[in-house]
């Protein structure tokens, strides 16, 4: 019996999956793992950048006596866990366990609520990566551990393994870290077990530390932002560009060529340097760098950008409108007509330069409707459409401003295909996303909301049936700074240096 693990469902991650087993009492009380779980193991594959993690732990647990940690198996950061709470209904019994130090012993008294015998299987934990797994047992006891990998100190394997991953840290540069999406990358990395920042610049910003910039990152042992002219990209393997649109084509058209980036801008995302010229108004200056860029949304083109240098990441409107269409539109369930999208926005989308129009006083307390039918990401996601459908598709499309900091969400008004109803609608998009690990559906008539994702990376979505016979009605939400920037940007750079891609990403949404 298996169940849906992180890496199950995370795409890139599908290399090495967390799975979890049951088994029948013995009359010890200690089951043996199965004859196929016994087999000697091949030697492990050694640790690579470039590939899927390896490492498996697996761990027993045995009916009021331990949790003991079977020997690696593999290359391993190994952990053990002790109790963090119980829960108790009628018919489950729930043990939350945690990590414990990792000088602690590993023999740990489970006590009598967790019954039965369980094997454990733990694929591919990184270090400091954090996942959270559930299994019913025989008995219908549920038991979820939250577990968490650090360095174990006992096993010349595990030190090796670790020697090997500091070899393999990836230093990365924050171009413009004083904004709103340097910083939530910042955020982000402070939990990434294999990126480090080496570099941060600014522009009026630039000479100043994080912690004077951003306090709630004080705690982020960083250097100093410093001026794009005087930043020394020697140190660095990859870069997230969270600049203006506009500057940002000559900054990247001057970086070292070995460097992977991920450009947050909008300067790389339409393949038509024309459409740029006229929706940006402004000349396009790398044109050559453009042809060369892949669009970066992540659960659509996720082989290309596997083998991109340089990704543009989707902009915030764009990826909360097009994960929901995109694969309707390949299916043909919806008209191509006639797509009309209702879009609202968090004030930290506009990013933290002081404008007149997103001052508290023209914010708060109401609604602000802008860009009416030409907001510039109108050929964004035309686009998007257009490529899943072979043929043009335009939009209506009317983003607006809410008293809100962050989130976003979409309200897409759809004709449905001849014959297709929206119970259609919602298999698709469950079968499409049912593997992954940051776009869900709800389950059927729950509505999705701005707070079910805020500081998290994940799309949620849900389909409606419209009173108008044919119409549907479709709700997608992201925290515009994560998924619709930094979160997004991160999982793009994660498999372009061949990590699972929701590594430094497993945030649950912060609520309420
Ligand atoms: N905010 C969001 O939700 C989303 C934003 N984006 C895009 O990501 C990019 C960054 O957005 P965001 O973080 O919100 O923007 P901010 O305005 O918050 O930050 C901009 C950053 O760029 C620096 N900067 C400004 N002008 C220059 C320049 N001429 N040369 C060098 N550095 C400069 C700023 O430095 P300093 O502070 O020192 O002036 C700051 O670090 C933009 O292109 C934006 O459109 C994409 C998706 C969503
Ligand atoms: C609220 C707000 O102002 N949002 C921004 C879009 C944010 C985003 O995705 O920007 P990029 O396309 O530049 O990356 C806007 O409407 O221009």
């Amino acid at each position: 019996m298996t169940w849906r693990s992180h890496n199950q469902i995370g795409g890139a991650g599908r290399g090495g999956g967390v799975r979890t087993q049951t088994k029948a009492s013995s009359s010890h009380g200690h089951i043996p793992p199965p004859p196929s779980k016994r087999a000697p193991r091949p030697p492990p594959p050694p640790l690579r950048c470039s590939a899927p993690p390896v490492a498996q732990v697996r761990r027993r647990l045995d009916r009021g006596s331990s949790v003991r940690a079977l020997p690696p198996v593999s290359t391993i950061d190994a952990t053990d866990f002790s109790i963090l709470s119980e829960e108790h209904t009628p018919s489950v019994t729930s043990s939350f366990l945690e990590k414990k130090s990792k000088h602690e012993t590993r023999n740990l008294n489970m006590s009598s609520t967790i019954g039965g015998s369980l094997s454990v299987e733990f694929g591919c934990l990184r270090k400091h990566e954090v996942r959270r797994l559930s299994t019913r047992q025989g008995s219908g006891r549920m038991l979820s551990i939250r577990a968490s990998v650090v360095s174990s100190p006992d096993t010349l394997e595990l030190s090796k393994a670790n020697a090997k991953q500091a070899e393999k840290m990836v230093r990365v540069g924050v171009l413009g870290a004083s904004g709103y999406t340097g910083a939530e990358i910042v955020r982000l990395l402070a939990n990434h077990p294999h990126f480090g920042i080496t570099l941060m610049t600014a522009d009026r910003k630039a000479g100043q530390s994080i912690g004077s910039v951003f306090p709630h990152l004080i705690t982020q042992d960083l250097p100093n932002m410093v001026a794009v002219k005087d930043a020394d990209f020697s140190n660095v393997d990859a870069v997230f560009c969270c600049l203006p649109h506009g500057t940002t084509q000559e900054i990247i058209k001057g970086l070292p060529k070995g460097l992977k980036i991920v450009d947050l801008s909008a300067d790389f995302r339409l393949r038509d340097i024309n459409e740029y010229e006229e929706w940006y108004g402004l000349p396009h200056k790398a044109p050559e760098l453009q042809k060369e860029a892949v669009y970066g949304l992540t659960e659509v083109l996720r082989g290309e950008i596997q083998n991109a240098r340089l990704v543009a990441n989707p902009g915030c409107y764009p990826t909360s409108i097009q994960l929901p269409l995109i694969p309707l539109i390949k299916a043909h369930l919806i008209e191509l007509r006639n797509i009309i999208i209702d879009a609202k926005s968090g004030v930290s989308g506009a990013g933290r330069g002081a404008k007149e129009a997103h001052l508290y006083t023209e914010i708060a307390e109401g609604l602000h409707s802008y860009g009416i039918t030409k907001h510039r990401h109108v050929p964004e996601i035309e686009q998007g459409l257009s490529d899943a459908s072979n043929s043009k598709i335009t939009v209506s499309f009317t983003p607006h401003l809410m008293p809100m900091s962050r989130g976003m969400q979409s309200t897409i008004y759809v004709e449905m295909a001849p014959g297709v109803n929206t119970d259609d609608l919602y298999e698709h998009l469950n079968n499409t996303y049912q593997a992954e690990e940051f776009v869900r559906l709800l389950e059927k008539g729950v509505v999705p909301h701005t707070r079910h994702v805020r500081g998290s990376n994940y799309c949620l979505m849900n389909v409606f049936q419209d009173r108008i016979p044919g119409r549907a009605i479709i709700i997608s939400v992201i925290d515009n700074l994560v998924k619709g920037a930094s979160g997004q940007a991160l999982q793009n750079l994660n498999l372009m240096m061949g990590f699972p891609e929701d590594t430094g990403l497993q945030y649950q949404p912060l609520f309420p």
